[in-house]
């Protein structure tokens, strides 16, 4: 399904209610298999988040994870301690591209039974249930932290717990620290000083506990991108947040202040208010090392603003769902903008206009569509394949529909 957005307007003083982190929603559908005294409120309802939630129950032995990221590296080490059991765990086409062997030889080392189907380094994989005997390895943390966060997420069920030791510039550590946090908050020890984390062994007993999940900031940023792109006075407010997050996205509310947009909570409501109109020799500048998920979103804004935008810390987006450098350089380029990329900067150069009725390809990406169609507030344009929100956010078209925007 494509989607023709007219040249739209917000509606003001609107509020939406964001589904559950998709990243907080896997670590504890992960943990809740393991713990089964767990529940879990306003888990997220994002394809990457029910694919991980029936895998954990399903009998099959050939589990698809599709485009889900978080899910094929939790899996990976959740089947690996699956004694006993043989499980083939594959994905979408993209997936098979994704590496996964910095996680697998460290499974491996720990002594797990994994083999490559296909390509060496990429899944789809074959895992053999074990009992994981070993309690130390070192693993590479400049690629993913997804594969520091599957151990970490299985540590606790391995017999002298778990330390891991992280060589190199660790990337995304706002995950890991996630990881840390529900670990601790459902009675797990862990530690992480310089570049060693260490997970115990479960206590006896884990109580029995409700573990609520905060809306997804990363989907909160298409609300910030929206906010920027409309007049001064322009609102919205959007829940249900906390002040003091588990996801690194929440610095989204720091960065947006150069855009002209304030937070304010209230509760766990948060409304974004377009304060000011940015100058345009303001320039953005920013390492998103931290936040890896909202390139995409700040990107558009700024290029929606017609600001120069330079950000660095960018090496992970070439892994994920598409190269998103690749596709952004592209689409941009398609809109009107000067813009240049390595394969970790992104430089955008100020521009003055907005070509209209461009046709964006979304490369199955999710944050594609989602970031794109901001620009919708300031030119009509085509979001190709549009339901590839469903990825993190279904809701996303029906929610930009009732706060105004417009479809042909
Ligand atoms: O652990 C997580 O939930 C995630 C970690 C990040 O991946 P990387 O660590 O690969 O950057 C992020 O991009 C992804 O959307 C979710
Ligand atoms: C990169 C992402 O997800 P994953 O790596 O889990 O597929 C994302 O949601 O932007």
């Amino acid at each position: 399904m494509d989607i023709s957005i007219q040249k739209s307007k917000l509606k003001n003083h609107q509020t939406v209610q964001i589904t559950g982190s998709k990243s907080e929603s896997n670590r504890l559908l992960l943990l809740q298999a393991l713990y089964p005294q767990i529940r879990i409120e306003n888990l997220s309802n994002s394809d990457d988040s029910e694919v991980m939630q029936k895998a954990l129950v399903s009998e099959d032995t050939c589990i698809d994870i599709h485009h889900a990221g978080t899910a094929m590296r939790f899996l990976t080490a959740y089947f690996s301690i699956q004694k006993g059991r043989e499980t083939v765990i594959t994905g979408s086409q993209r997936m098979k591209e994704r590496p996964i062997q910095i996680l697998v030889e460290a499974l491996k080392t720990l002594g797990a039974d994994i083999s490559y189907l296909e390509n060496e380094g990429v899944p789809p994989l074959k895992i053999i249930g074990k009992e994981l005997t070993k309690s130390k390895v070192a693993l590479e943390a400049n690629v993913s932290s997804q594969y520091i966060s599957a151990l970490m997420l299985i540590a606790s069920k391995l017999e002298n717990g778990l330390e891991l030791t992280l060589n190199g510039k660790i990337t995304s550590v706002p995950y890991i620290n996630m990881t840390l946090s529900l670990l601790n908050s459902i009675g797990i020890q862990t530690t992480f000083k310089d570049q060693v984390i260490t997970v115990q062994p479960a206590p006896k007993t884990i109580a029995e506990q409700t573990l609520t999940v905060e809306s997804d900031w990363s989907s909160a940023s298409y609300f910030y991108s929206l906010i920027a792109l409309s007049d001064v006075g322009t609102e919205i407010t959007i829940a249900s947040y906390t002040q003091e997050s588990l996801q690194g996205d929440s610095v989204l509310a720091d960065i947006y202040t150069s855009f002209g947009v304030s937070t304010q909570f209230k509760g766990h409501a948060i409304t974004l208010k377009k304060e000011s109109v940015v100058e345009a020799s303001v320039k953005i500048e920013r390492d998103l090392k931290n936040a890896p998920d909202i390139a995409q979103t700040i990107a558009v804004t700024a290029f929606g603003l017609g600001l120069e935008c330079f950000m660095e810390g960018l090496h992970t987006l070439k892994i994920k769902e598409t190269d998103r450098l690749v596709a952004l350089k592209t689409e941009l380029e398609k809109l009107g903008a000067e813009i240049n990329i390595t394969d970790k900067t992104l430089h955008l150069k100020a521009s003055e206009s907005i070509n209209a009725n461009v046709k964006i390809p979304t490369y199955n990406d999710h944050r594609m569509a989602m970031a794109f169609a901001p620009l919708g507030l300031k030119v009509p344009l085509v979001i190709e394949d549009a339901n590839v929100v469903s990825k993190s956010y279904p809701e996303f078209w029906k929610d930009l529909e009732t706060i105004g925007f417009q479809w042909a």
